[in-house]
């Protein structure tokens, strides 16, 4: 067994991850990294999803030291000793037999086991409080185990945020032209605007505004709800009726689905981007360029207090907060200009980037998620 503790932790283990694809890509997207990120610290990982088919386009070639499992109903568990450590993604709700299967197994090696549950990324304060917090199970097929939270994070009292070691190395050797040209843009030199979203009520408004120039503005949107939500707008041509006059200040791209890494690319190619969910919010932190981001909505409204905190978080100037608030259809609860603002604000793309960048610089200065949960198994093993 091999363990050791330092910048590059690496405890020699085998981790069983689990993951239930809801809707949209952030499940999936997150666990594939993570995966993807043990592996490549040395770790060995059998990655379980009840639905692999995003796999095949997010990452076509999977990754040495990853297994990916199709997590059936039952689970397909013949011949197989579970791991060392069992992390589910975003409360997935494990099958109780693979629990006890774990529970009995660890026992038997005279182990306590380490049952991690990987939570959504926050930056509101209760992140803080509950990172790390262990839950014992005390009745079923898990008796005996403990169940601990972690946290991912944009402080140091959290579990961190998911960002590989080599992440500014390949960014400094990124050739934006080169890599445009390989995906087939034909890219002149407009500003370039990445899009990728739900169903944005502002969308219209944007397509408006890039389009009303002064620019020259190539809009390349991702595949999906994206490409689906801006054909509708440009069907319903009354509501565009600015773009149809200066129709050369805006051309738009369609693109196809990315792998993970290309759409790292994207990122750095673009002057600006609209990101959604929560890895591709990560990723646009890192690519240091100015972005928005359309929160993934919940029922009560729980993300606004979210998209709250993630201003507040980046400090946001008035003009970005103000765009996040109407891309989102949030009033905002302490911006009275904002909240009487429907409008989108003109861009501002300078002094956006510049609260990235400042963000970005701290943000890194922080252990990553994988080197953070590393150390959180080897101490809690
Ligand atoms: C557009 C694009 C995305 N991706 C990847 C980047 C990310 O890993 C992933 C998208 O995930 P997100 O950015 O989180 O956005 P999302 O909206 O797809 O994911 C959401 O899923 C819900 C189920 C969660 O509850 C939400 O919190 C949220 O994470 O897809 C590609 O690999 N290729 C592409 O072309």
């Amino acid at each position: 067994m091999r363990i050791v503790d330092n910048s590059g932790v690496t405890t020699g283990k085998l981790w069983d991850i689990f993951c239930r694809v809801i809707d949209n890509y952030g499940d999936i997207g997150v666990g594939w990294r993570l995966s993807v990120g043990l592996a490549a610290r040395g770790e060995r990982v059998r990655f379980w999803v009840d639905d692999t088919s995003a796999l095949a386009w997010m990452a076509p070639f999977g990754a040495p030291n990853v297994e990916i499992r199709h997590w059936t109903q039952p689970i397909q568990t013949e011949g197989l000793a579970p791991g060392d450590i069992l992390l589910e993604t975003f409360a997935c709700e494990l099958d109780p037999e693979f629990i006890a299967a774990y529970a009995d197994w660890t026992g038997a090696r005279g182990q306590k086991g380490l049952w991690i549950n990987l939570e959504y990324l926050s930056a509101e304060s209760y992140v803080e409080r509950n990172h790390g917090l262990p839950s014992p199970v005390m009745t079923g097929p898990g008796a005996g185990l403990c169940k601990y939270f972690f946290y991912p994070g944009f402080s140091v009292a959290t579990g961190g945020l998911l960002r590989e070691p080599d992440l500014a190395e390949r960014q400094a050797s990124f050739e934006r032209a080169d890599w445009l040209q390989q995906r087939g843009v034909n890219w002149q030199g407009e500003r370039l605007v990445s899009l990728f979203c739900y169903e944005p009520p502002a969308l219209a408004d944007l397509l408006d505004q890039l389009a009303a120039g002064p620019q020259a503005t190539q809009l390349l949107v991702t595949a999906g709800r994206a490409t689906a939500a801006v054909t509708a707008c440009i069907l319903n041509k009354t509501r565009l009726k600015p773009l149809w006059n200066k129709r050369e200040l805006l051309s738009i791209s369609y693109l196809p689905a990315l792998t993970q890494d290309d759409y790292d690319h994207l990122l750095w190619a673009c002057d600006l981007n609209f990101v959604r969910g929560e890895d591709s919010l990560v990723r646009a932190l890192w690519a240091n360029k100015p972005f928005v981001w359309q929160i993934y909505p919940q029922h009560d409204d729980a993300h606004h207090r979210k998209l709250e905190a993630f201003l507040a978080m980046l400090d946001a100037p008035p003009s970005l907060r103000a765009f996040h608030m109407i891309w989102n259809g949030v009033n905002s609860h302490t911006d009275s200009k904002a909240s009487q603002q429907t409008q989108l604000p003109a861009l501002a793309l300078d002094s956006w980037r510049q609260v990235v960048v400042r963000a970005g610089q701290q943000l890194r200065q922080q252990d990553d998620l994988v080197t953070q949960i590393m150390r959180f198994a080897l101490k809690n093993l």
